[in-house]
């Protein structure tokens, strides 16, 4: 690995199955390229995890399957990662930031008790709008994107029912919702959370761009089967929604940057203070 400033650690939690995650992750950091470095680990698979004195970012993918259930190996190892890194923020002057993304985001409001995790009654694919809570109105992440804004969703899993007295006393916050569904009695999931200064999760994609979602479409039987989920119109206004700038570009040119440049804004800020 090169000698850039700061480092990324890329944590694959795709299981080692096809994906587009990861590569609109690679291009979204290699934007920052001229800062910036990264390595991917392989956490599922080969229950890689980085040495935390060796990155200051994380950046921790979605995946398949259910949230709930890890092999008892990878896991467990994930988990008491995490910790580490949160203790590593309570104890250090220079932070380790770390981005939550979908399955990531599960496991994470699962392992601070924060909410429940259940299956959806069918799965949530496509462009979805995304409503900032209060909260989210005024968090730097969403700075830049409207209320509501677009954003790729693709899960069969949900974070319901969030234990407030948790989250206060954690001082984290729910920053996003789903959207309002008035004809159906479903509890509106969240779609992000704040979880300290330096941790912040969401289960949309914020990495997703428009060619991701098509390339996933070229399969035959996705295509089909989202076709029959979503009813014909449906499926080609997601299309169209999918050529709009202010909807999928705009998610993915401001959410992910949005955390890197705080993020490197931070460790740049805390990095020089120590070094004079
Ligand atoms: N894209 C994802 O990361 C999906 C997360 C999880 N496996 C679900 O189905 O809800």
């Amino acid at each position: 690995m090169s000698n850039k400033i700061i480092k990324i650690a890329l944590l694959d939690m795709y299981n080692g199955e096809p994906n587009q995650g990861m590569r609109c992750i690679i291009d979204v950091v290699n934007r920052f390229s001229p800062v910036v470095s990264f390595k991917i680990f392989d956490v599922r698979v080969k229950c890689e995890l980085p040495d935390i004195n060796s990155f200051d970012i994380y950046i921790s993918t979605g995946g398949p399957g259910n949230p709930l259930i890890g092999d008892g190996n990878w896991d467990v190892k994930y988990y008491e990662f995490i910790d580490s890194l949160n203790k590593w923020n309570n104890e250090n002057v220079i932070k380790k930031h770390v981005l939550f993304i979908c399955h990531s985001f599960q496991m994470a409001c699962l392992h601070f008790g924060l909410a429940t995790v259940t299956k959806r009654n069918d799965t949530s694919f496509g462009v979805m709008t995304i409503h900032k809570t209060k909260e989210g109105l005024i968090d730097p992440l969403f700075e830049g994107l409207a209320d509501p804004f677009y954003a790729i969703d693709s899960r069969d899993y949900q974070v319901v029912q969030p234990k407030l007295s948790i989250f206060a006393k954690k001082g984290a916050k729910i920053i996003s919702l789903e959207k309002i569904r008035d004809h159906i009695q479903y509890e509106r999931a969240i779609m992000a959370v704040r979880f300290t200064d330096y941790f912040v999760g969401t289960q949309f994609h914020p990495e997703a761009d428009p060619i991701s979602f098509v390339s996933h479409l070229r399969n035959k039987d996705a295509k089909e089967k989202i076709r029959a989920m979503k009813g014909k119109r449906k499926f080609r206004n997601m299309l169209e929604d999918l050529l709009d700038d202010d909807k999928i570009y705009r998610t993915n040119e401001t959410l992910i940057p949005n955390f890197l440049r705080t993020a490197i804004n931070d460790l740049m800020k805390t990095k020089k203070m120590l070094s004079n």
